[in-house]
């Protein structure tokens, strides 16, 4: 969602969740080929950007503390936009951080997807889709599918996008441990076997439709996450027995787990069940983005 006043351009930055992950296959440079049904969380982090004389860059938010030091990528975003529409590098930005940092939820890739589209409107850039496309992916592999902010088959490390059937009606529990997982170290530890392309191709009638169609496919990051932080499979437990809890899986490279519910009331009564089980841990009910 993108808000604009005289002054001030505010676009949602929402967290994404890989609803399946099947990895395919390893490009020569090490990289792996997924296929992935990506969607989004009504949660996530907001960017606003306003007229200034240079760059500046406000980062606040609950999680505003756990971002390390170093370039913030919000700030690499704005960087190669104004390089690539060779308009001078200036906008105050403010980032408020809600999600938690390197959690496979895409903050990251989110917080420069908003940025790429809020800096755009500011500068009134009309840059071909192609082009922003182009520019989201040497960010980084999920920035694309985060720009597309719609349910998208993301195939390749994140360049090829096709649409989605559209999803039915549903709510998420995220839940984070709030312990990093490094994704080099989750694709490193995997063994299995390469998976066949499997993707949705019709439209689920209701979410217990969707559950069964996710259900069928699986997030192959699992096995290597729950070796590497067992942590991971204690969460995805503790997701699935809570009442009319549908499906219980993992996010992208973790170590963030997602339960889905058929309405708000049940997955709101399922994010009360698990902080009252681990206070420690982040727990957001949010709805699935159609
Ligand atoms: C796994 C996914 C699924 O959406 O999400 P997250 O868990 O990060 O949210 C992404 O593909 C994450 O892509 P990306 O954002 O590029 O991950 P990075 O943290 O930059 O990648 C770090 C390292 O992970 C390995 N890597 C990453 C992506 C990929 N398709 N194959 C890989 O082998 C590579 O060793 C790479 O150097
Ligand atoms: N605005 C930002 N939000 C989150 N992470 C950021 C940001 N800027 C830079 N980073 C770096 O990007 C890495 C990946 O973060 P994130 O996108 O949250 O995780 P993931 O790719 O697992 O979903 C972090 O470890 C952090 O070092």
């Amino acid at each position: 969602m993108t808000r604009m006043t005289d002054r001030f351009v505010t676009v949602e930055a929402p967290a994404k969740v890989n609803l399946t992950l099947l990895v395919t296959g390893k490009r020569p440079d090490g990289y792996h080929l997924l296929d992935s049904l990506v969607a989004f969380a009504g949660i996530g982090d907001t960017v606003t950007v306003q007229p200034a004389e240079s760059l500046t860059l406000v980062v606040d938010g609950p999680t505003a503390a756990s971002l390390p030091e170093g370039e913030n990528i919000v700030v690499k975003a704005a960087r190669l936009l104004a390089e690539a529409a060779g308009v001078p590098l200036a906008a105050a930005i403010r980032l408020t951080k809600r999600l938690p940092v390197a959690a496979g939820i895409g903050g990251g890739s989110a917080d420069a997807a908003a940025t790429l589209t809020a800096l755009s409107k500011l500068w009134g850039l009309d840059l071909p889709p192609e082009r922003l496309r182009t520019l989201a992916l040497s960010i980084g592999a999920d920035v694309p599918v985060c720009l597309a902010g719609r349910p998208t088959r993301m195939e390749g490390v994140g360049e090829v996008l096709t649409p989605a059937p559209t999803l039915p009606p549903a709510w998420l529990v995220l839940v984070n441990p709030l312990v990093p997982l490094s994704t080099p170290s989750v694709f490193k530890a995997r063994t299995a076997p390469f998976s066949s392309p499997d993707p949705l191709t019709e439209s689920p009638a209701d979410a217990h439709a969707l559950a069964q169609a996710l259900a069928a496919r699986r997030n192959d990051l699992t096995a290597p996450a729950v070796a590497l932080l067992p942590l991971v499979g204690e969460m995805l437990a503790a997701i699935a027995a809570q009442p009319d809890c549908l499906l219980a899986r993992m996010s992208g490279s973790g170590a963030t787990c997602f339960g889905l519910f058929a309405d708000e009331a049940a997955a709101r009564a399922a994010a009360a069940g698990l902080s009252a089980h681990q206070p420690g841990w982040w727990v957001a009910p949010a709805p699935l983005l159609g």
